[in-house]
């Protein structure tokens, strides 16, 4: 989705676009599940405006330019004066030629300016006699509006009896807070319904809604009125509905300011834009409005604005994208958060790609589904984060989000007692896992140091990183568990070894993401000494040969974590041997990406292969890098994961989803001895 419409070519594409705008008002104003964000919207506008000044006999009559709330809404009770819509700029050029514009119509240049937030609520009036409120209205389609008196004392900032007994109109914008969001969340939640994905639709529904079995209070910000003095200039007035008891934006930090020039205008808008991300209240604009009550009144309103006054739009902080994938990441504590994979979708000029998901009781209630598409918020530099679905909005394909049911690091139990969901081992999740890794085969190799020996190391606290094992002394071991003299001389052995592995096995050791092999023997050749690397940032990463500036920024970033590992490593000797020369034909595999070699001709030149499940027969012996190698060996293309692309799949025993995935793809599927049979020639000799 993006926020350029493109141009409506022909007459059918612009009906097509009146109906999609038309469709879209309607679920904008009533429930919110609308499918488009604000810009879309916006952008759709724009077209179907664009197509109509230039094919002005082929208006349609239900279009939704001119008309307030695009024409999709109505309402029963006639309002006094109509309650009118505001055209909109996007940006300062936009506003300084809507301002040369009105100083024409006034023949004089606009004396004074009043800067406000555009509140992103509903519009409604509220109607007192002799200071008594007896009636709310929605604005419906600007001439009648619906009655809702039935949630004004739901409404903050909206008094029940004015400060004094007059006969007042009084127009404002009703909203959710950000506070007050939230908790309508948590109400709605605990009610088993479902939570409002916007603060915009949370107000339309809450204003509309009867007979609930709980109560949402919402928040209203008066900017006008009818039946006050009609010389008052705006602020003035303003100035007057707060002596009159009703809230208004001079309550926040982005209050309503007097200008006198359009620069100063324009300052302001700055401000309040630079101000929106720490507001208490969602805002879509700021609003610039002719002062003095004689620049209005000569100014006068069309059908469906004021000409006296323009919404100056800001990016929308909300959009609609669809979520694609769930990631489960465990944090330093053993925290096992959710991280939302979305559709990437550009948010005031951010691409997001991913979201926080809180955790895995709030997914369950927001009864959040893969395909969902969703409202995702960007605010200023805060972390995006995925609002409730559009449930309504859902065509079959959704399905459940998968919660793990083991630790994704070190595949301990998970401790789902509270709300936030941790991995059993804590802190010493991560140490486990890392410690597990570097002693791999493609690493370190450290024999005698799988699983339950590092779970034993990591928990009685001899070793919180991989740089503790070379400082592990006999007698430490022997006190252990179940280690006897044998073993622990094996194991101070096998680390004595490791300790004089090359360079890039010690650099892979590390678990850096993005590097795997491959990318570790050319770090390691390419900066020669772990200090080297130590010391190098991302520009210096960038001139590894394939890495890529993406990959060099992330590499960059770790190291700077990792420093003080580093350093404890250096201090023990570690690493201090030269690279080890790439095995022929070898290729990088095993960082669970694609890998990045090209393959040399062979019978598997060309396919794209996956291996999954145990070998058997000849290939038993061979490890899944071992493999990987001998697939590139042979001219082909190693990779992880089964997608589109894949050609091959090699499937030994148990194997699962892989296998699944390529028999729904119709990818060839061989057992391992077929696919020996088919390499005979390429197997490694013995
Ligand atoms: N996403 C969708 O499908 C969809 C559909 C329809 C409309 N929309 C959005 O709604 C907008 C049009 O809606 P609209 O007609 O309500 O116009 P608007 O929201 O652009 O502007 C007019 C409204 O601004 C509000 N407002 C807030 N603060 C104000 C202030 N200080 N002074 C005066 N008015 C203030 C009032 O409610 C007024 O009626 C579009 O720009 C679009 O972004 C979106
Ligand atoms: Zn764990």
């Amino acid at each position: 989705m993006t926020d350029t419409a493109s141009p409506l070519l022909s007459s059918a594409d612009y009906a097509d676009a009146v109906a999609a705008a038309v469709a879209a008002s309607a679920a904008y104003y009533t429930d919110g599940s609308t499918p488009l964000g604000d810009d879309e919207y916006d952008a759709l506008l724009r077209a179907i405006t664009a197509y109509e000044e230039e094919h002005p006999g082929e208006v349609l009559p239900d279009s939704p330019t001119g008309k307030v709330a695009g024409g999709a809404v109505q309402g029963d009770v006639p309002h006094s004066v109509p309650m009118l819509s505001l055209d909109n700029v996007f940006d300062a050029q936009e506003l300084t030629d809507w301002a040369a514009g009105l100083e024409r119509r006034l023949g004089r240049p606009v004396a004074g300016w009043c800067v406000e937030p555009k509140l992103d609520g509903l519009a409604v009036a509220a109607r007192y006699r002799a200071g008594r409120l007896v009636q709310m209205l929605t604005r419906g389609d600007g001439l009648a509006g619906e009655d809702i008196t039935h949630a004004a004392d739901a409404v903050l900032g909206l008094p029940a009896t004015l400060t004094e007994p007059i006969d007042v109109e009084l127009r404002g914008e009703v909203l959710l807070t950000t506070a007050q969001f939230e908790e309508a969340n948590r109400i709605r939640l605990a009610h088993e319904a479902p939570a409002f994905a916007h603060p915009r639709s949370g107000a339309a529904g809450t204003l509309r809604a009867k007979d609930r079995p709980y109560r949402i209070e919402l928040t209203f910000f008066a900017y006008d009125a009818i039946g006050l003095d009609l010389d008052l200039s705006h602020s003035a007035l303003l100035a007057s509905l707060a002596v009159l008891g009703a809230n208004t934006a001079a309550s926040s930090a982005a209050a309503p300011l007097r200008c006198e020039s359009l620069d100063a205008v324009q300052q302001r808008i700055d401000e309040i834009a630079a101000l929106r991300a720490a507001l208490p209240f969602g805002i879509d604009g700021v609003v610039v409005k002719a002062d003095t009550a004689a620049d209005r009144h000569q100014a006068g309103s069309g059908s469906r604005a004021p000409r006296w006054a323009v919404a100056r739009k800001l990016a929308a902080e909300h959009k609609v994208t669809r979520l694609l994938d769930v990631e489960w990441n465990v944090g330093r504590t053993g925290i096992i958060a959710p991280r939302a994979v979305l559709e990437p979708v550009v948010i005031d000029g951010v691409t997001v790609t991913y979201a926080t998901l809180h955790n895995p009781a709030d997914i369950t209630r927001r009864d959040l589904m893969l395909g969902d598409l969703c409202y995702v918020f960007r605010a200023g530099d805060v972390i995006p984060r995925v609002e409730a679905p559009l449930a309504e909005l859902r065509d079959g394909s959704q399905t459940p989000i998968v919660f793990p049911s083991a630790c994704p690091r070190c595949g301990d139990e998970i401790d789902t007692s509270e709300q936030r969901w941790r991995c059993v081992r804590g802190r010493n999740c991560q140490a486990v896992a890392s410690v597990i890794y570097a002693a791999g085969r493609d690493q370190l190799d450290i024999e005698g140091l799988g699983g339950t020996r590092a779970i034993q190391l990591v928990e009685s606290g001899l070793v919180t990183d991989i740089a503790d094992l070379f400082t592990l002394t006999r007698d430490q071991l022997l006190a252990l568990d179940r280690m006897g003299e044998t073993s622990t001389d094996n194991l101070l052995a096998a680390i004595e070894t490791a300790r004089s592995q090359p360079l890039n096995r010690v650099f892979c050791a590390l678990g850096v993401r993005g590097t795997g092999r491959t990318m570790s023997r050319r770090i390691a050749a390419h900066f020669g000494s772990l200090a080297a690397i130590r010391a190098a940032d991302a520009e210096a990463l960038a001139e590894v040969p394939g890495i890529g500036t993406e990959k060099a920024r992330v590499v960059a970033a770790e190291l700077l974590e990792l420093a003080p590992l580093l350093d404890k490593l250096t201090e023990q000797q570690v690493g201090t041997q030269v690279t080890e020369p790439q095995r022929p034909g070898a290729a990088e595999a095993g960082d669970g990406a694609d890998t990045e070699a090209a393959g040399e001709a062979g019978p598997l030149t060309g396919e794209a292969v996956v291996v999954t499940g145990s070998m058997t027969g000849p290939l038993a012996a061979l490890s899944r890098n071992e493999m990987n190698e001998l697939v590139e060996r042979a001219g082909g293309k190693a990779s992880s994961s089964v997608s589109k692309r894949t050609t091959l799949l090699v499937a030994g025993e148990k194997a699962g989803s892989k296998r699944t995935k390529a028999e729904e793809l119709g990818i060839r599927i061989l057992t391992p001895e077929e696919f020996a049979a088919l390499l005979a020639d390429h197997l490694p000799q013995d």
